[in-house]
C-alpha cells in the first residue's frame, strides 16, 4: 500500500477528533465523505504531516512523515481555496512554486511542463492568476501540487463552487492522474461527483470510519438493499401505495419517492398501480446511493422529506 493509517488518534489541544482511524490506500481515486465536522481535514492534516497523531502512525510508501522529513515529500496537499499569487501569471505561480521547492533548475522547467500538461493549462501558462475562474484556479493548484511529483495527492474539496463542465473537467484530470499510478485522496460533499469520481468510499463519522466500499456497497451496508423508486403519475399515487402497504414521501419536483425491497419488488408494485388507473408516466431509479448513505450517516431518517436538499449539490 502506498499510504497506510495504523490506529491514529488525533485532536486538538486535548480535545480527540480522530478516533482508532486505519485506513490503506492505493493508485486509484479514493473519496473521503462525512458531515461536517467529521474531522475530514483533520485527517489530512494528519496524512501532510502537519498535525501530529496522539497515537498510531501513518505510513508513506512505508516512511512515516512525522518522523522522516524526506516522506512529507511524497504528500502534497491543495486546499479547499487554491492559494495562488494573484499578480503573477499562471507560468510564474509555477515556476515560483518550483523555486521554492529547491528544484535543480533543469527539472523545474521539466516539472512545470509536465503539471502544464497533465492539467492541459496551455492556454492559461500567460494570464495572471488573479483573473482565473475558480475551475482554472483549482487547476493550477492541482499542477502546483504536482511540481514534487508526489505519489499522493490530498485535496480537501477540489469541485466545491465549480460549475458541472468544470467539475467534469477536473474529474477527468484527475482520472489520468490516477491512471499514471498517483493516490489521489478528495474529500467531496457533492454526492454526484463522489459516485461519479471514486473508485472507493471512505465514510468518516464523528471521527471514527463508519464504513468503506463502493458507493453501492456503502449503500447496502449500511442503508439496507432497498431500492428508492421516483414516480410521476396523472393522479397522486400516495392512497394507492398506502393501500399496498408502502409509505411515500414527495420530493421538490412533486414526484413520489417511495421504497422497495428489490427489482422483483419494483416491478410488483408498477404493475400494480397501473392496474389500480393511477396513470403512471415514469417510474425511474432515484439515483444516488451515496446521497442515502449520508443521510443515514446524518442521523436522518431516509424516511424524512429531506431528501430534496441533495439534489440541490
Ligand atoms: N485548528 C483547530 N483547533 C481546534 N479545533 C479544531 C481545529 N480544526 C478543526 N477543529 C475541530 O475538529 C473537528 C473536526 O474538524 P474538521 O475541520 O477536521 O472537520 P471536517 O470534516 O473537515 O469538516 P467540514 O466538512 O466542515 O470541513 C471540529 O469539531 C472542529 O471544530
Amino acid at each position: 500500500m502506498v499510504l497506510s493509517v495504523e490506529d491514529v488518534c488525533a485532536g486538538y489541544r486535548g480535545r480527540s477528533v480522530l478516533t482508532d482511524v486505519n485506513l490503506d490506500f492505493g493508485p486509484g481515486v479514493h473519496i473521503l465523505l462525512g458531515p461536517n465536522g467529521a474531522g475530514k481535514t483533520t485527517l489530512f492534516r494528519v496524512l501532510a504531516a502537519v498535525l501530529r497523531p496522539t497515537s498510531g502512525r501513518v505510513l508513506i510508501a512505508g516512511l512515516d512523515p512525522h518522523h522522516d522529513p524526506s516522506a512529507k515529500r511524497l504528500v502534497s496537499v491543495t486546499a479547499h481555496r487554491p492559494a495562488l499569487s494573484p499578480q503573477l501569471t499562471v507560468g510564474g505561480n509555477l515556476g515560483y512554486w518550483a523555486r521554492v521547492l529547491d528544484l535543480p533548475v533543469v527539472l523545474r522547467k521539466q516539472r512545470v511542463a509536465a503539471a502544464v500538461s497533465a492539467l492541459h493549462l496551455h492556454d492559461l501558462v500567460a494570464c495572471k492568476a488573479g483573473t482565473l475562474s475558480r475551475g482554472q484556479a483549482q487547476r493550477v493548484a492541482l499542477a502546483k501540487a504536482l511540481l514534487s511529483d508526489p505519489p499522493v495527492l490530498l485535496l480537501d474539496e477540489p469541485t466545491t463552487g465549480m460549475d458541472p463542465a468544470a467539475t467534469a473537467d477536473l474529474r477527468e484530470r484527475l482520472r489520468g492522474l490516477a491512471a499514471d499510478g498517483r493516490t489521489i485522496i478528495a474529500s467531496t460533499h457533492n454526492m454526484s461527483e463522489a459516485q461519479a469520481l471514486a473508485d472507493d468510499v471512505t465514510l468518516l463519522s464523528s471521527g471514527h470510519i463508519a464504513g468503506r466500499g463502493t458507493p453501492a456497497e456503502l449503500r447496502e451496508q449500511m442503508v439496507g438493499r432497498g431500492i428508492r423508486l421516483r414516480i410521476r403519475a396523472r393522479l397522486d399515487p400516495t392512497d394507492v401505495l398506502r393501500g399496498l402497504g408502502h409509505e411515500s414521501l414527495h420530493d421538490r419536483d412533486g414526484a413520489v419517492l417511495v421504497e422497495v425491497a428489490d427489482d422483483s419488488g419494483a416491478e410488483t408494485l408498477i404493475e400494480e398501480l397501473a392496474r389500480q388507473g393511477v396513470g403512471l408516466r415514469e417510474v425511474a431509479h432515484s439515483g444516488n446511493a451515496l446521497e442515502e448513505v449520508f443521510l443515514h450517516l446524518d442521523g436522518q431518517s431516509r424516511h424524512q422529506p429531506t431528501y430534496q436538499a441533495w439534489d440541490q449539490q
